[in-house]
């Protein structure tokens, strides 16, 4: 091990460090961060991955410029292999679309905007779904996926599809998929060596790269036609959405040769838009009925909280959020409980630098441990309790606590759609709750516990919940 890394895992030639324990991923963190600190480094084949876990030190390294790029995974270029979009690009490229998306974002979602009111409709009718499985034991449907993945074409497109069109749901099995895949792709990329003792056909099977161009395709397909779409009926004085916006900024700057903008790119981009934005949101909303069908008193004061606010009929906008502390408690409670993307996402070292006093090397992966930072007696009391009440003061306010609080990351990469994700969060919630009583079917216990099939996403696990009408 070269001198002057952070303390951790180093282990083997070729294979790195392979932890020989049943213990999850987020419990070994949380060992190493007992044993070593704040900064300790793991190397997963040859690859030295790097983990922070404290709030500043987070904050230091994703505000320096040479921890900014993401990693460059060969895996991810057989989904877009130039590098372009928001999700996986650097430099001047990357900097342009975060910039251009952020604008969106923020413009297509402003006050009573046709956004807002979007999520407000696909929440009523994910709530008319919900009320056919009421008094039966069943899982979440899956329309909710559907119906965030309709926010985001709404965004996008201006359009949503039926939620019973099987466009939709093929749609929405090609992004699981190719999120699945993404996770298998990069496994080479931690073992490089295996593409010179391997031949490309073996890896090409065994990790799935021979049905990723072929599913990327189909995913590609349903941009390509609606951007195609849109260049036909774009009118420059009514921009409608996202497209329409990113192709009047090609046009504007065609003459330009520093711009980055292509329909290629714009491609790339839809499908980082759908990338973030669907598993995230989705998952969370499924946390906080999980939270809330185990802790039936929290879920009658939201409740009583939400009839208070919005008489049965009427939907939440932004401007109800001061009204609403109590759900916005649960909410935060539960981004901070689930830790949904339990290592963050890792940025890459650009340069030989340090940190925390340590050498860290080109090309060292770096990431925040949402997890362990999340539940750390440093920042948390009793940090595994669901707690609402910690995020009140003591006039009850909302308080948004910040320190220790990282569900978004923090810095110049952080989420680009955390305005629309938290809009999301809150008139979905009080859509659900408004109508439905979520609870545990008699009999049954909710493991809260999550899904051991993924380490780097903290899913929960399918289970039954009982949804009744509320009178
Ligand atoms: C509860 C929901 C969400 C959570 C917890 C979440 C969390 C995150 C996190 C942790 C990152 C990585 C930041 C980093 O690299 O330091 C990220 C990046 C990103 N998110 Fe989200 N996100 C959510 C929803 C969304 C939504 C709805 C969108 C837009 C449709 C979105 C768009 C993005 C984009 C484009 C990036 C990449 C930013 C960049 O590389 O510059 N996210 N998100």
């Amino acid at each position: 091990k070269p001198p002057g890394l952070p303390p951790g895992r180093w282990g083997l030639p070729l294979v790195g460090y392979v932890p020989l324990t049943t213990r999850s991923i987020p419990q070994q963190l949380a060992d190493l961060r007992n044993k070593h600190g704040d900064i300790y480094m793991w190397r997963i084949g040859t690859q030295i991955q790097v983990f922070l876990h404290d709030h500043q030190l987070i904050k230091e390294a994703f505000t320096r410029p040479e921890f900014q790029d993401r990693v460059d995974f060969k895996g991810f270029r057989f989904m877009d292999p130039n590098k372009l979009g928001l999700l996986q690009s650097n430099g001047e490229h990357w900097h342009n679309n975060r910039r251009f998306t952020l604008r969106q974002l923020r413009d297509l979602g402003m006050g009573k905007s046709k956004l807002v009111s979007a999520v407000q409709s696909q929440s009523s009718l994910l709530v008319q779904e919900f009320k056919k499985q009421a008094g039966r034991p069943a899982p979440i449907p899956n329309t909710l996926s559907l119906a965030i993945i309709n926010v985001i074409w709404h965004m996008v497109s201006g359009k949503e599809f039926l939620l019973t069109d099987p466009k939709i749901t093929q749609f929405c099995q090609l992004l699981d998929e190719a999120l699945e895949r993404l996770n298998l792709l990069i496994v080479p990329d931690y073992m490089p060596w295996l593409y010179s003792v391997l031949p490309n056909k073996v890896i090409g099977r065994v990790f799935g790269i021979d049905r990723t161009s072929d599913m990327r395709n189909k995913l590609y397909k349903y941009f390509i036609d609606d951007i195609e779409e849109h260049q036909r009926t774009l009118d420059p004085n009514n921009p409608r959405d996202f497209i329409d916006g990113y192709l009047m900024e090609m046009e504007g700057r065609k003459d330009d040769p520093q711009s980055t903008l292509s329909e290629e790119d714009l491609t790339v981009l839809i499908f980082d838009l759908f990338v973030a934005g669907f598993e995230t949101t989705t998952n969370t909303l499924i946390w906080i009925t999980y939270y809330l069908a185990s802790n039936p008193q929290v879920q009658r004061k939201m409740q009583a909280e939400i009839d208070q606010v919005l008489p049965l009929g009427t939907q939440a906008t932004l401007q109800d959020r001061a009204r609403l502390p109590y759900t916005e408690a649960v909410i935060h409670e539960s981004l901070r409980r689930s830790s949904l993307l339990a290592l963050g996402v890792p940025h890459m070292a650009t340069q030989n630098t340090t940190l925390g006093g340590y050498v860290i090397p080109k090309g060292t992966s770096v990431g925040c441990s949402t997890v362990t930072v999340h539940n750390s007696c440093r920042y948390w009391d009793k940090p595994d309790h669901f707690q609402p009440e910690r995020w009140l003061d003591e006039n009850n306010k909302f308080t948004s606590k910040k320190e220790g609080f990282i569900p978004f990351s923090i810095g110049k990469r952080q989420c680009a759609g955390e305005s629309l994700a938290r809009m999301e969060l809150l008139i979905f919630t009080t859509a659900l709750f408004q109508s439905l009583n979520f609870s545990i079917p008699p009999g049954n216990t909710l493991s809260l516990e999550v899904n051991p099939g993924d380490a780097i996403v903290s899913l929960p696990i399918h289970q039954d919940l009982i949804v009744t009408i509320r009178k």
